[in-house]
């Protein structure tokens, strides 16, 4: 049997007539690593929070393990939740902050300090130990943060965008401790991010949301390569998207009407037709040299470098700009200009429809 661990059901949160969170099915597996993400205000943090105990919804169910949890407080739920500002203890020192969730269960002096002497090393704040927060970097005072969340032995622990008070160079290490814990601990994780790397690069699954619905629930895979509906599809960020009217609709292909041509594609859920839809393109499916079957052509607007990977901005003729990412040393050897004409080419089998 494949239980859920903690479950979600038709949860709604709704505030003087603003629905935050709206009828949320979810379920979260025994030592799974899933994420959260959306656009803001799309409701992350209040399901995060009901999870936690810290607001009720105003409808629905949430069991863990099978148990109901709408009536059990904060701090018997176990789970405990680290935030993006990490919210410590000022007035107390970093083993007096790692001791504090102990001593609130009640655990002896001399064992509290044992245990969280165990997390201080394991988390490198030895030589920080005595010191008071004010004085601790960024980085460090994350991985306090992290160590009085684990030091209870929780088996669920959430996460509210806990790196983004962090430099890009942090974040990423933080990323990799994170995975290295999940993974050491076997505890579930709920982590709540704008970020897509960050969500796309540590997590199981991940669930997409918008206006306080769940839009999908898959895979980072599944979420990247067949994205389930227009929103996705432009929130992932890497999709060309092409409205359009689809002409025909069949088994395997489809075809749709642009204001930039007919075009083919293996065709998708969602889509039927004479009815508006969207031709979805991934950007790194996009060819430079005229060798896919589908060809627009448009001029380099821009480019962005991250890593050795390179993101073209293509504007078409009817004004949309098209996304194109290649490895950097494939484009340097095509020698390309800024305002140069191009032929973008893509194959059939890499484009669907998805319903407008
Ligand atoms: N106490 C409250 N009263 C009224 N509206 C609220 C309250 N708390 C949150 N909201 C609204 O509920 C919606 C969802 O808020 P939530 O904090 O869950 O969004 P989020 O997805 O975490 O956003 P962000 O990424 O910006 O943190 C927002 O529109 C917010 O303004």
């Amino acid at each position: 049997m494949n239980a859920a661990l903690l479950s979600l059901k038709n949860i709604s949160m709704e505030y003087s007539n603003f629905i935050a969170v709206d009828d949320l099915n979810l379920d979260i597996k025994k030592g799974e690593f899933i994420s959260l993400m959306g656009p803001s205000g799309c409701g992350k943090s209040t399901t995060l929070r009901m999870m936690a105990g810290l607001d009720n919804p105003t409808s629905g169910a949430l069991y863990l393990d099978g148990e109901s949890q709408l009536e059990v407080p904060t701090e018997k739920r176990g789970m405990p939740m680290v935030w993006q500002n990490f919210a410590l203890f000022p007035f107390l020192n970093v083993q007096k902050n790692i001791e504090f969730p102990l001593k609130m269960q009640g655990v002896p002096s001399e064992a509290r300090s044992k245990k969280a002497a165990e997390w201080i090393e394991r988390m490198g704040l030895t030589e920080f130990a005595k010191r008071n927060i004010s004085q601790l970097s960024g980085g460090q005072r994350q991985r306090v943060a992290l160590a009085r969340a684990l030091v209870t032995e929780p088996r669920i622990l959430l996460l509210d965008e806990p790196l983004s008070a962090l430099d890009s160079h942090l974040r990423i290490k933080m990323q990799t401790e994170l995975v290295r814990l999940h993974k050491e601990l076997g505890i579930t994780f709920i982590y709540v991010t704008h970020s897509q790397s960050e969500a796309f690069t540590m997590s199981d699954r991940v669930v997409i949301m918008n206006q306080g619905k769940v839009q999908q629930i898959g895979t980072p895979k599944q979420i990247y390569r067949a994205p389930n509906n227009a929103f996705v599809a432009e929130f992932i960020g890497m999709n060309n998207l092409i409205p359009g009217a689809v002409l025909r609709l069949e088994d395997k292909t489809a075809e749709i009407r642009t204001d930039l041509g007919i075009f083919k594609a293996r065709s998708f859920v969602g889509a039927q037709k004479d009815t508006p839809s969207k031709l979805v393109i991934a950007a790194d499916c996009i060819h430079l040299d005229g060798s896919g079957e589908q060809k627009i052509s448009g001029k380099i607007s821009g480019e962005e470098f991250v890593g050795s990977v390179i993101t073209l901005f293509i504007e078409l003729k009817n004004g949309q700009e098209f996304k194109v990412q290649k490895q950097q040393h494939e484009v340097e050897s095509l020698n390309l200009k800024y305002g140069a004409d191009l032929t973008l080419s893509w194959n059939a089998e890499n484009a669907f429809l998805l319903a407008s």
